[in-house]
């Protein structure tokens, strides 16, 4: 029997065959937009085709595994290991690159409120780009609004988060990223964050540390100019232990 399309009427499409993860570089390209790991590509990606991209994964995985020598066949624990690492990467903890951003509701600042308001800690869930392990932490963020700038829900902050940390990240890049998004839905007039986190590729492997965390701070309009602001904030910031 033929392989061929026969009396379906179906014609072979140009691009068949060419893996989903080709023809979305193809579209970033021609764009000329970035596909770092800690970007979102979101409205690169048709409908349809994150499941063909987890697909592909997964087949890239069953290769790293075969690659590592584990008998995924014989051995029942692995057997499924190649779909479950796709699913987890492209699913669930790099999610943020693969997803548009989260629907944010916003209200005017009807009681024209410019106090300083501090949102934390939240936590923080990531990966670093460069081994892939795991980044936990905690996240505060101090808003200085003005008459103009929009409320968003308490909610939304935890959201804006795990929408910016669930991608590959290196923590100095992470809290400038989530900085923008913040700055740009809200239009403070000033935005500071402070991020505290356990690398696990430094405690897990490679120098083995348990104990060593990343402090790091972004500082934007008033807090950058206004000291006794930055103060307060800092010390309104319960203590992290
Ligand atoms: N600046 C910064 N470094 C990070 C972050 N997360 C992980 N790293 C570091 O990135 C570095 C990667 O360095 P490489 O020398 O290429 O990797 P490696 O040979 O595996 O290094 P070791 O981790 O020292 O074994 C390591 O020193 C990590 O500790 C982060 O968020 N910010």
């Amino acid at each position: 029997m033929s392989d061929l399309p026969a009396a379906t009427g179906q014609r072979a499409m140009p691009d068949e065959g060419t893996p989903v993860s080709v023809k979305i570089r193809e579209r970033l390209a021609a764009a000329r937009r970035r596909c770092h790991a800690n970007d979102n590509i979101a409205e690169f990606i048709e409908p349809g085709e994150l499941e063909l991209l987890l697909d592909e994964v997964q087949a890239k995985m069953q290769g790293v595994l075969d690659s590592l020598v584990i008998d995924t066949d014989g051995d029942h624990n692995t057997r499924d290991t190649a779909r479950r690492v796709a699913k987890m990467y492209v699913n669930e903890v790099f999610k943020g690159r693969y997803v548009q951003p989260p629907p944010i509701t916003e209200f005017p600042n009807a009681e024209r409120l410019n106090e300083l308001m501090i949102v934390g800690p939240l936590t923080v869930r990531s990966a670093c780009s460069h081994h892939f392990c795991p980044v936990i932490g905690k996240i505060w963020i101090g808003i200085l609004p003005n008459e103009h700038t929009n409320v968003i829900g308490l909610s939304k902050y935890a959201r804006l988060v795990d929408w910016v940390m669930g991608r590959p990240q290196i923590q100095e890049e992470a809290v400038v990223q989530l900085a923008d998004l913040i700055m740009e839905k809200t239009q403070p007039d000033g935005l500071a964050i402070v991020m505290e986190a356990s690398h696990f590729c430094m405690s897990w492997r490679g120098v083995r540390e348990m104990d060593g965390k990343m402090l790091n701070s972004v500082m934007r309009g008033a807090f950058l100019t206004d000291p006794t602001l930055r103060r307060e904030f800092l010390s309104l910031i319960p203590s992290r232990n």
